[in-house]
């Protein structure tokens, strides 16, 4: 349930365990989408205070409360995150509807998937202990070796608005598991939520500097992050042209990235479905949730000219049926997009669409019920062809493009064509059919009979232009982790490589 009235806080930056004033003392306004207003606003991090926080960090790993610890002790620090973040459960996910424009629903699940994320961090955490140094067995008497696990060091975590915790805490939580000290900057468009995260580290006494967050805009304190010699990596998701800038920064120090960069996913739908509904549905779903927010979104339907036109006259109708309104109302079930920008970036797509010659089956417009807010109907699309922007370009919005297939290999070359590889979808009753599109889509995540489901425990993370490394699981753990080979000589013998000068 929404709680009525929530109070905004009003927060400082997250440094060294304690709220501080940006130097610059410059603050950003926070708006909520759903009505356009002002609600509060969020203080801006500069060059100045990334240094800050940088320093915070590096004496964490120096001081033994933070840089000594084992695995055992972070996962109890890691566990008190996720039980504080229960209890505001209702309070936290308000907010995150209020600032991003989510559905309250979908903000609730994504509470929850935040705790739970802390908490397989925590066991994650634990294991860590009795990996942390693993014998090598050479079978040679003279040497005796060993690999270490160590935490990498000071990171920079760079997140997006879209899913602004959960996509902080893919990050935070590992990076703490790992022992590393994190340096989190969310967007700007959303932070609200992030900025609590430090209450609550702060209320559980993780130890100062281990976590710091900076709010701030892309450029002002993304950027000085990404560039500082003292960061040791720099993890991010968020959009293809900032990840450059991102890599292209980290390059010139030869810092580690790792990068989530969205996507045009496919799903392709055969006709040897056994129920039609349940396809469209997993299609909607795909698509128009989050408000097509999502860089796995499966934005582009590719469905099999035998069933096309029964399929898009009961998709139409589940489309009709999708209840949009203020994301705090019950069963609301498509909100607001971000902000202004992203709402005129959509709108833009659609009429470019329409432009090239595609079809606009449905949508597109803004619901004649809703005068304020960026909100604009969810999107069916329908006569592309695959040189259209509305076939390549991620539009991150409630925007569904079709195309039909006849033959298997042209279904395969339609999901392939993309310069994107995040995620795919199959849906077919034919096993064998669904192991051949395993092999063949060339992205990270396949989904078969079901679009976006994510679990914790799975890696996460792309191919070709939506980036490298993954978040989650075990991955999202060895990313966070210096591998330190230790070569020891146990012989007593010389090693006999140069004549000895006394014989
Ligand atoms: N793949 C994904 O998960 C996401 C994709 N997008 C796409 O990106 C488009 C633009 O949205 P934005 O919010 O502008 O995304 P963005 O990629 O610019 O923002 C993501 C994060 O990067 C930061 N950032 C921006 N410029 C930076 C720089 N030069 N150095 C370091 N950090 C920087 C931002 O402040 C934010 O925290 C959206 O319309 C959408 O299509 C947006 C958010 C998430
Ligand atoms: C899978 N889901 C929808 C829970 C999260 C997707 C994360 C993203 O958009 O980067
Ligand atoms: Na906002």
């Amino acid at each position: 349930m929404a709680i009525r009235n929530v109070r905004i806080p009003s927060r400082q930056l997250y440094i060294n365990g304690e709220w501080r004033e940006p130097v610059k003392k410059n603050r950003i306004p926070i708006i909520n989408p759903a009505t356009e207003e002002i609600i509060g606003d969020i203080p801006a991090a500069t060059a100045e205070d990334v240094d800050v926080a940088v320093e915070a960090a590096r004496r964490a790993l120096a001081r033994d409360d933070w840089g000594s610890t084992t695995g055992a002790q972070r996962a109890k620090y890691l566990r008190a995150i996720a039980a504080k973040l229960l209890e505001r459960k209702s309070e936290l996910a308000t907010l995150e509807s209020l600032d991003s424009g989510k559905t309250l629903f979908e903000s609730a699940a994504d509470m929850d998937d935040v705790a739970a994320c802390f908490e397989y961090y925590a066991d994650l955490a634990e294991a860590l202990d009795s990996k942390r140094k693993t014998p090598v067995n050479l079978h040679l008497d003279s040497f005796k070796t060993y690999v270490l696990r160590e935490p990498l060091g000071v990171v920079g975590l760079i997140t997006p608005w879209n899913y602004p915790l959960l996509m902080a805490t893919w990050k935070v939580a590992p990076a703490l598991a790992a022992g590393c000290a994190a340096i989190l900057k969310p967007s700007e468009l959303a932070s609200i939520t992030c900025l609590e995260l430090g209450e609550i580290c702060r209320e559980v006494g993780l130890p100062p500097g281990a976590l710091n967050i900076l709010t701030g805009l892309g450029p002002e304190a993304g950027a000085p992050l990404s560039s500082h010699p003292h960061v040791d990596k720099i993890a991010f998701t968020g959009s293809g042209p900032t990840g450059v800038k991102i890599m292209t920064a980290a390059a010139q120090l030869v810092k580690p990235v790792s990068l989530e960069l969205g996507g045009k996913s496919p799903i392709v739908v055969f006709d040897d479905i056994d129920n039609l509904d349940i396809a469209v549905e997993w299609a909607l779903f795909g698509c128009f949730a989050n408000t097509g927010q999502v860089c796995s979104a499966t934005s582009r339907l590719i469905i099999q000219e035998s069933i096309a036109s029964e399929f898009l006259d009961r998709l139409l109708l589940w489309t009709k049926n999708i209840k949009i309104s203020d994301p705090l109302e019950e069963d609301c079930k498509l909100g607001p997009v971000v902000s202004s920008g992203q709402y005129e970036k959509v709108l833009k797509f659609i009429s470019n669409a329409k432009n090239e010659g595609a079809t606009i089956l449905y949508g597109g417009k803004r619901p004649e019920h809703l005068k304020k807010g960026y909100y604009v109907q969810p999107i069916i699309i329908t006569d592309v062809n695959t040189s259209m922007e509305i076939w390549k370009e991620e539009v991150f919005g409630p925007v569904l493009c079709v195309k039909t297939f006849k033959t298997e290999e042209e279904a395969i070359e339609l999901a392939n064509d993309t310069k994107y590889g995040l995620a795919s979808a199959i849906m077919s009753k034919d096993v064998e059919r669904c192991e051949r599109f395993t092999k063949a889509f060339q992205t990270g995540i396949i989904w078969i009979n079901c679009s976006q489901p994510t679990f914790h425990q799975l890696p996460w993370g792309g191919k070709k232009r939506s980036g490298f490394g993954r978040d989650l699981g075990e991955w999202g753990l060895e990313k966070y982790l210096n591998i330190k080979q230790v070569t020891e000589y146990t012989s007593d013998d010389a090693w006999d490589f140069y004549k000895s000068p006394s014989n």
